[in-house]
């Protein structure tokens, strides 16, 4: 578990049940994240990660149950002073989510702009900082289209950190990414939650990243959070889909080369 990790929770999920309309993703979700650990949120495709991550950050209101995110709860609270919570919080989107027709400088001083009175000198100066945080430095007047994927990554954070936020949600940093960069960009963010004590709640599929990043993991299957430990606690797990997992073991359905049946076998069969 991180050095840093302390026991107080800064995201704490009560009973949660989430979904849409009245469809339940997931139900029974307790968790809780502490302060200054790197947590990896985890799962295959469709098992809620998403659904999770929008119900912490106050997009999508619990089904029942509760959150508190900085010891608030946000979905008992006005939408101004949920926003005031949220404020110390930063997201880093899967995508990057920059404005492409707006300098790296503008995307990275919007959130400034947006929340702050701050004059000019002091958003410059802050940007500057920021830049050479990330190893940018020099490519503020470009657009984004006109650096490389892993270097948008870095301007995203950049702007995700920019008001130094307490807590930073990144879905999916390293997607799209070759796994060089994708290190690299993992690095950084560690070196980030070294540097502030940040907390990170990272959505990823790596395990890769989450062997270099996560403290801790929750791992969602079924409907239900599946497990939560340390990379080394998740690798020994006696529940089966939790170890494969770590030890990428495939599903039933794919002959590991062992001479056992497999849907391909199956396919070629029926092709022949
Ligand atoms: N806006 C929505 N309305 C209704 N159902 C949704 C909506 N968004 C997602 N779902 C459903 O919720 C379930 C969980 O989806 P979610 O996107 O949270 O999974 P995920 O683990 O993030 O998947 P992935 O890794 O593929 O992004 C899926 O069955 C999905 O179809």
């Amino acid at each position: 578990m991180s050095e840093q990790k302390t026991s107080e929770p800064v995201i704490e999920c009560r009973d949660l049940v989430c979904g849409y309309g009245d469809v339940a993703v997931l139900e029974d979700v307790n968790v809780e994240i502490f302060r200054g650990e790197i947590a990896a949120l985890l799962g295959g495709s469709g098992s809620g990660k998403s659904t999770l991550l929008k119900t912490i950050v106050g997009l999508l209101p619990p089904l029942s149950g509760e959150i508190r995110l900085l010891g608030e709860d946000i979905y008992a609270m006005t939408p101004k002073e949920r926003s005031r919570v949220l404020r110390r919080t930063g997201m880093l989107y899967q995508y990057g989510a920059l404005f492409g027709s707006r300098t790296i400088y503008d995307n990275i001083s919007l959130p400034l702009r947006q929340h702050t009175n701050l004059p000019e000198p002091v958003i410059r100066e802050m940007v500057r900082q920021k830049l050479a945080l990330v190893g940018l430095e020099g490519l503020e007047f470009r657009l984004p289209a006109d650096v490389s994927g892993g270097q948008r990554k870095r301007v995203a954070l950049a702007r995700a950190t920019i008001m130094d936020p307490e807590i930073v949600f990144a879905d999916e940093p390293s997607a799209g990414l070759d796994p060089v960069v994708a290190a690299g960009l993992d690095a950084l963010l560690r070196q980030m939650q070294r540097l502030f004590g940040v907390t990170m709640v990272v959505v990823t599929h790596e395990l890769e990243s989450i062997k270099i990043l996560a403290d801790r993991v929750v791992m969602l299957a079924d409907g239900r959070v599946r497990a939560v430990g340390t990379v080394e606690e998740l690798s020994n797990s006696d529940d089966e889909i939790v170890y494969n997992f770590f030890h990428r073991v495939p599903p039933d359905y794919v002959d590991a080369g062992d001479g056992g049946s497999s849907v391909l076998d199956a396919m070629a069969d029926s092709q022949s």
